[in-house]
């Protein structure tokens, strides 16, 4: 059986970033990872720039008596006069520093008296003016290819004038539910029945790593309908995630009609707990997912194998998933021969953070995963972890 640093070694090997495309600069852009240098079309700010409300002034002037306000000058105005000794002009947080001038006092440290003033507080050369280029210089690249698409870089793209960017291709990820005991969250369950939590959570959990996530609905344990319900996924979708009827049971279908539809399975079972059915197979580029249908050990794949792949499908330099090791704030006991996850939740301790484990989250028990931003990764075996131990911790849900 395969440990999960092999797995994930054979996932990521065979997920390729998908090609640039140029696409319209959107605040649904965020969280995409950028394709393209992009340089600045002019100096940022574009003129020194007055940072407060007040006076602009000489440094060099004397300010034991009164200036003469030569002009006011809000954001958006062009000075037209040049400040000579003894004046200043009236300007605005925003506003181009005239000619002469190069500081501003703020106007809390002024008296103003009619069209003259009194400088309280001398200021020194430069104080409160932002300098043209500060931020950036033309031509200069302000945003590298391979940057992810903060709302902050967006911002900066949107400042250097750009409305469509190149960035990697949005990836079609299509989720199929298995099983005859499933009904929609609509419907009252009958006996033997529950409803489907999983193509919900795992289209939630593609669509929160900036996929077009897509709810494929529920098939049945037969070959025909899941033929019929998978076929389609593979050949409309980059990444395919089943859930269901990939572990030993005579209902298990998934891997034989995988195989029918032209998948070549890679793995088929991973040494951890849960999560041990895991499937990963490719039908040509697609990358395919035959995940255990218990919700959390579902749910633990994706963020072990999945999220990484979709991140490195769509141009991010570090696939994740992103691991630290931080204290336990309560103590754990673990009993086991696999490598094992158990939900947890991140809190600010007396230094820096602390691990806290949650209350169930075992394999079917999705409600003790629901408030869960991390895993605790256990190594196999039987072992006692007081308050205080270091653990290897696994950052789940968007980490940018
Ligand atoms: N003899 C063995 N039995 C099992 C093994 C094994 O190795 N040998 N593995 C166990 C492990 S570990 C897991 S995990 C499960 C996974 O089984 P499958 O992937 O085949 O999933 P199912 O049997 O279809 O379902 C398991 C469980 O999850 C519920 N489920 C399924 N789909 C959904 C859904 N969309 N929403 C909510 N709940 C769902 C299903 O009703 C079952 O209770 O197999 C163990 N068995
Ligand atoms: O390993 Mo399974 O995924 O525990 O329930």
């Amino acid at each position: 059986m395969l440990e999960v640093a092999d797995a994930l070694a054979e996932v990521l090997a065979r997920a390729r970033p998908r090609s640039p495309q140029l696409m319209p600069l959107e605040p649904g852009n965020v969280g995409g990872v950028l394709a393209e240098d992009v340089t600045a079309d002019r100096d940022a700010p574009p003129f020194d720039k007055s940072l407060r409300d007040g006076y602009a002034v000489r440094s060099t002037d004397r300010f034991d008596a009164e200036l003469c306000v030569v002009e006011e000058i809000p954001a958006g105005v062009v000075p037209r006069k040049a400040i000579g000794p003894g004046e200043c002009a009236r300007i605005y947080t925003g506003a181009p520093i005239p000619a002469g001038a190069d500081a501003v006092v703020m106007q809390e440290d002024t008296t103003a008296a009619g069209d003259r003033v009194r400088i309280n507080a001398a200021p020194r050369p430069g104080a409160w003016v932002f300098r043209r280029g500060a931020e950036m210089r033309t031509g200069e690249v302000v945003v590298a290819a391979g940057t992810i698409l903060t709302p902050a870089a967006i911002g900066v793209l949107v400042g250097v004038g750009r409305a469509r960017i190149e960035t990697h291709r949005f990836l079609d990820v299509g989720v199929v539910a298995t099983g005859d005991e499933l009904v929609g969250a609509s419907e009252a369950p009958g006996p033997g029945q529950i409803r489907n939590t999983n193509g919900p959570m795992l289209t939630a959990l593609a669509c929160q790593a900036g996929t077009h996530g897509c709810d494929n609905g529920i098939a049945r344990d037969t070959r025909e309908s899941l033929r019929a319900v998978i076929g389609p996924a593979l050949d409309n979708n980059n990444v395919v995630l089943i859930a269901g009827g990939v572990s030993a049971g005579k209902f298990d279908l998934v891997p034989g009609v995988l195989a029918e539809l032209g998948v070549t399975a890679h793995f088929h079972q991973v040494r951890m707990k849960p999560g041990k059915p895991l499937l990963f197979g490719t039908r040509g580029d697609t990358l395919v997912f035959g995940l255990p249908g218990n919700p959390v050990s579902a749910l633990v794949c994706f963020e072990l194998f999945v999220r990484p792949a979709l991140r490195k499908m769509a141009g991010h330099a570090d696939p994740g998933p992103r691991v630290v090791n931080l204290p336990l704030a309560a103590a754990v006991v673990e009993s086991n021969d696999r490598p094992t996850y158990r939900p947890a939740k991140l809190e600010p301790a007396a230094v820096g953070w602390a691990v806290r484990p949650l209350d169930g989250g075992t394999a079917p028990d999705l409600r003790g995963m629901a408030p869960a931003d991390a895993l605790l990764a256990l190594p196999a075996g039987d072992a006692r972890y007081d308050a205080g131990t270091p653990v290897r911790v696994v950052l789940i849900g968007k980490q940018d």
